[in-house]
């Protein structure tokens, strides 16, 4: 059985659900089965790829990106939306060499399950949603935004009241917000033009690398939240229309560090697990 209908089949069933860093942070024994899949068929056919995935990492393994081609695996998005039966659940998977974190990858599909949408884009080859091309609002003004945050509501909602109570003669005002509890499918709703921003402090590399791509070859731009370049592994992320709205963002949340994702990456060269064991 192919790995999203196995997604589909479980997502109607009770599920055995277990809890990784806090109480908003699920995993379930698909979550394991699809990464476990994914990268046995990946590696029987490319033995010297390494991979970071969500639930190898949770189980202990390293996030180490090193020369080597590099599948970044994040087997369902939207966990949370899994366990309660929220239609919005998707498998996303970036691929990226010689260490890239800041310059888009080399390429990345989002699959969201239920509603059978398969996002995908190539470096230079464009953004595509289920074969027809994808191209983000270009937006300067007005903007849909989906803000998310992994941390207190407090961040949240500064951010967003600063967003929303932009004076009018300055770039742009918020005019409404969503947020589908995936980082990897909201963030593609800027490739499609219905959302033109989408901001993240928190998320992990696996939630974004493959949106990031979709999002840049749909004619968006990416970004770190305090204006910097996109650099995968900070945990942190504006994605929008245009650059006039990502750097109008970027100036008014709060951004605030997070423990990058390859912060231990010494402590695995030295002496950690750094065996792929799911
Ligand atoms: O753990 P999962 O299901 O792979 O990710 C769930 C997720 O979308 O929800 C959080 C808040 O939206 C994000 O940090 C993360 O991307
Ligand atoms: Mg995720
Ligand atoms: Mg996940």
């Amino acid at each position: 059985m192919c790995f999203p209908q196995i997604i589909l089949n479980a997502f109607k069933q009770q599920k055995q659900v277990h809890l990784k860093s806090s109480q908003a942070d699920l995993v379930t024994e698909t979550d394991l089965r699809v990464e476990t899949i994914l990268k046995s068929a990946i590696r029987d056919k490319y033995p010297v790829h390494r991979f970071i995935g969500e639930e190898s990492v949770a189980a202990g393994e390293c996030v180490e990106l090193t020369d080597s081609p590099t599948w970044i695996i994040d087997p369902i998005d939207g966990t949370a939306n899994f366990v309660h039966r929220f239609p919005f659940v998707a498998i996303s998977i970036a691929f990226t060499v010689n260490k890239q974190v800041k310059a888009p990858m080399e390429f990345g599909i989002v699959y969201s399950c239920v509603e059978d949408k398969l996002f995908y884009a190539q470096k230079g080859r464009g953004a595509f949603l289920n074969g027809e091309p994808l191209n983000a609002s270009g937006q300067e003004g007005g903007i849909t935004c989906e803000p998310d945050s992994d941390d207190d509501d407090e961040v949240r909602w500064q951010g967003l009241s600063g967003l929303c109570c932009i004076p009018d003669d300055m770039l742009c005002v918020c005019f409404s917000v969503r947020a589908l509890g995936t980082a990897a499918v909201d963030m593609c709703q800027v490739a499609t033009g219905g959302a033109d921003a989408y901001y993240h402090i928190g998320m992990h590399c696996w939630d974004i690398a493959a949106s990031s791509i979709i999002v840049q070859e749909a004619g968006g731009v990416v970004m770190d939240t305090d204006g910097s370049p996109f650099d995968m592994m900070s945990r942190r992320v504006i994605a929008a229309s245009s650059t006039a709205v990502a750097n109008r963002i970027s100036q008014v949340i709060q951004a605030f560090p997070c423990r990058r994702d390859d912060e231990d990456q010494c402590r695995c060269i030295c002496g950690g697990k750094g065996v792929n064991s799911v």
